[in-house]
């Protein structure tokens, strides 16, 4: 497995700078296409839906191309939702995640009607209850259960432990059905679970799978007949040299552990379908030495691509020469951004040969990448560019200066 996109050439790669700037994301569309069709297509004795994890990048261009190949979708806020349902995303296929929803976004959820709440607590079970009640709806909810594995991630995207915040304990799951069941407004229709992200074993999963489905059979002795099992995302990549399980593996050892349990089986994977998809093209601004260490400052900074100052995250990175005033030497850099943080590096200790003007790309970037991005350092966010066949489109132009301040007001006096 490898972290580089080959459908980026220098020459693609060069003539997106010269045409929109860098920064800059740029995404392949037959990468995403691929990936996602990995999980759509991969063969299964249960019916399969997969919803996309808004999150993952929420571009509305890459929103509407995952809705016409049929992706259902995952959000977690309404703006998310507001997102998938501008780009054409069916509400019947859209899954509604997160420990905290608001009272507008689950109203708004509920009139458009989606395909399920996965429920995270038993306040959140009444809270919306409530919310459908004075609508005279009805809400269809799963429960997220926290089935107590450790998904072998870094600590910061575990969320399957019990020390986590997520979901429901699976001691009191039961309990938690037999409320939900009884609550009027409620019609429970699934079971969710979201152990962590970038899992490169298929253990965990399996492992999590096997507490759920013992309690499915618990819950249909007791006469709660579920009929879908969402197994959340989490399915990691490949950024330095991971092998990682191929969705269709994954998607076979599920449905073979279900057997002959009739029930539609549900995932959201975010980082696969999109992460390989896209780089963050940035161009060196200077090169400067201090005792004995070389960075390599680039446009391109912690707000733009907040993973490596986060969590350590290793993107590859790769050189595309430049004009070349100053010769290269290849040695080990560091290559930093302009923002006023130690923290604000794309990756370090990198043995490459690097000089001015040159224009570096940082793999692996098409998840929580743009969508983690801000605008600390008062620095506009950068332009988002897809490659579709061989033509470069812009997806999302690069905010100007003015943008930066153009929510806020000045005082009267
Ligand atoms: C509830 C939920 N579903 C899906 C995802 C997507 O995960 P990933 O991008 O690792 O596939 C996340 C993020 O970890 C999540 O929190
Ligand atoms: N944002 C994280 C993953 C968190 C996933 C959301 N639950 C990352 O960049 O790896």
């Amino acid at each position: 497995m490898s972290p580089i996109n080959t459908n980026f050439s220098s020459t693609v790669i060069r003539e997106a700078a010269n045409t929109f700037g860098t920064p800059l994301y740029l995404y392949d569309e037959a990468a995403i296409r691929h990936a996602f069709l990995a999980w759509h297509e991969a063969p299964s004795h249960h019916s399969v839906l997969t919803c996309y994890a808004v999150k993952a990048n929420s571009n509305i261009a890459v929103l509407q191309l995952l809705s016409r190949l049929g992706a259902g979708f995952d959000i977690v806020s309404q703006g998310e939702l507001e997102r998938v349902l501008h780009a054409g995303g069916l509400p019947e296929r859209i899954v509604f995640s997160g420990v905290g929803k608001s009272t507008a976004a689950i109203a708004r959820a509920l009139e458009v009607g989606i395909k399920c709440f996965n429920v995270e607590s038993i306040r959140e079970l009444e809270h919306i209850n409530s919310v459908a009640a004075e609508r005279g709806l009805s809400a269809k909810v799963s429960l997220r259960v926290n089935p107590d594995v450790d998904a072998n991630t870094h600590p910061y995207i575990s969320t399957g432990l019990k020390s986590n915040k997520f979901g429901i304990s699976h001691e009191e799951a039961v309990s938690a059905y037999r409320y939900a069941s009884s609550l009027a407004h409620l019609d429970v229709v699934g079971i969710d679970c979201h152990i962590g992200s970038q899992i490169t074993e298929l253990e965990p999963f399996l492992a999590s799978l096997d507490r759920l489905l013992e309690l499915i059979d618990q819950l249909a002795e007791d006469g709660i007949h579920l009929r879908h099992l969402d197994l959340g995302g989490g399915l990691g990549i490949c950024y330095t040299d991971e092998q990682v399980p191929s969705a269709q593996s994954y998607i076979a050892a599920v449905s073979e552990k279900l057997g002959s349990r009739s029930l539609e089986l549900v995932f959201e994977p975010g980082r696969s379908i999109v992460a390989n998809a896209g780089i963050l093209i940035t161009e060196v601004i200077l090169s400067k030495e201090n005792t004995g260490k070389h960075f390599a400052i680039v446009d391109a900074a912690m707000n733009d691509l907040m993973r490596p100052a986060l969590y350590q995250g290793h993107h590859h990175i790769d050189v595309v020469a430049g004009p070349r005033i100053l010769a290269a030497t290849e040695q080990s850099w560091d290559i930093v951004g302009p923002v006023c943080e130690t923290g604000d590096f794309l990756g370090l200790n990198r043995q490459l040969s690097i000089a001015e003007r040159d224009l570096l790309v940082i793999h692996s970037a098409g998840a929580y990448g743009f969508t983690m991005s801000s605008n600390y350092n008062s620095r506009p966010r950068c332009a988002e560019v897809l490659l579709r066949k061989d033509q470069l489109v812009e997806i999302r132009s690069r905010e100007v200066i003015t943008d930066l301040f153009a929510h806020e007001q000045l005082l009267a006096e």
